[in-house]
């Protein structure tokens, strides 16, 4: 024991990539834990690419160890303790939360291909983050088309998606195919068939639905249970503007904004990603806390915080 710990400090002494500078004076019109806390985070960011690497070579031991201590309990034949085996990734106490979320991911002309498999690995993480959510959602892709299908079916063919419980992927028929409906599909829509994103749209009742969109006044304060949220299935960088708030007006769904203005301030427009508002929603539908949820999911960069801790002073809203 005494070897291993001298050895971790030897470590540490050795470890002279990761550069410490000491907390500089106190800027005017600041409280000292305000800037400790941004101090923090600075040195963090000058360290970043030194503490990746220190914890990719702690990860690698770790599994190492791991490996070699389950081969060695195999070996003599025993029973592995449970100490020694990998929780699932699925949260198995999980609840409905009763909330329907809908990724409306009608947008496959606007995106280049890069913005598709990126759109693509953000509908990984939403499936992820449903499935270790204490609250889980029933989620449903419409607009499921094209390249974004194609990227599922190629690319992404062992994410095995047509089985992922409380996700659906409602496909779109090709031209000329015949419209399914029933069980015949065998993909997972099993009670839509195929159905276009527009038909989809128009078939919900608008009383129970919200179309989330930056670009909006009204406010979300909380979440319903049995209420449908749609979130814009799109990665456009900011270049479409307007395009889910037209699109909510197209079909009379009322649309809000998340309430970030109200919690944090961010750096930038305060429009978020698909992935992000799906674990925001999550996040939120268990904790029923929006400043809570905002920092826990949204990524520090994009967290102003000067600005988050004197609007959460002012008004009194920090953890509400
Ligand atoms: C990358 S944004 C797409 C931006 C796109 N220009 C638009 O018109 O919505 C992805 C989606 O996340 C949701 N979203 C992003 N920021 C939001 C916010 N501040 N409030 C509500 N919804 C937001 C919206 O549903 C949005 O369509």
């Amino acid at each position: 024991m005494e070897n291993a710990t001298s050895e971790t400090k030897n470590n540490d002494q050795k470890d002279s990539t990761i550069k410490r500078i000491e907390l500089p004076p106190v800027p005017e019109g600041m409280s000292k834990n305000q800037w400790k806390k941004i101090w923090k985070r600075k040195q963090w960011e000058l360290n970043k690419e030194e503490y990746r690497q220190k914890r990719k070579v702690k990860r690698q031991r770790v599994k190492e160890n791991r490996q070699r201590l389950i081969q060695s309990y195999v070996e003599r034949g025993e029973e592995i303790p449970s100490e020694y085996i990998r929780e699932p990734k699925v949260n198995v106490n999980q609840v409905d939360s009763g909330m329907k979320l809908i990724i409306d991911c009608s947008f496959d002309e606007l995106m280049n291909d890069r913005e598709i498999v990126s759109l693509s690995t953000q509908l990984t993480r939403a499936y992820a983050a449903n499935k270790r959510a204490n609250k889980y959602s029933e989620i449903k892709i419409i607009g499921f088309n094209k390249r974004l299908k194609e990227r599922f079916e190629n690319g992404l063919s062992n994410s095995n998606h047509k089985n992922w419980n409380h996700f659906k992927f409602i496909e779109e028929p090709v031209e000329g195919q015949e419209q399914e409906k029933g069980n015949e599909n065998e993909n997972e829509n099993k009670n839509e068939g195929l159905m276009t994103s527009d038909e989809y749209l128009r078939q919900l009742d608008l009383k129970r639905t919200v179309y989330l969109t930056a670009d909006t006044e009204e406010e979300l304060e909380t979440l319903e249970a049995d209420m449908t949220y749609i979130i814009g299935g799109i990665v456009d960088k900011n270049r479409y503007k307007d395009l889910c708030l037209n699109r909510a007006k197209q079909f009379g769904i009322p649309t809000k904004k998340l309430p970030i203005d109200k919690y944090i301030k961010l750096n930038g427009r305060q429009v978020l990603t698909t992935a992000h508002v799906v674990q925001l929603m999550l996040s939120y539908a268990d904790t029923r806390d929006w400043a809570k949820s905002m920092e826990t999911v949204l990524p520090q960069r994009k967290i102003d915080l000067v600005g988050t801790l004197n609007k959460q002073e002012m008004e009194g809203t920090a953890g509400e």
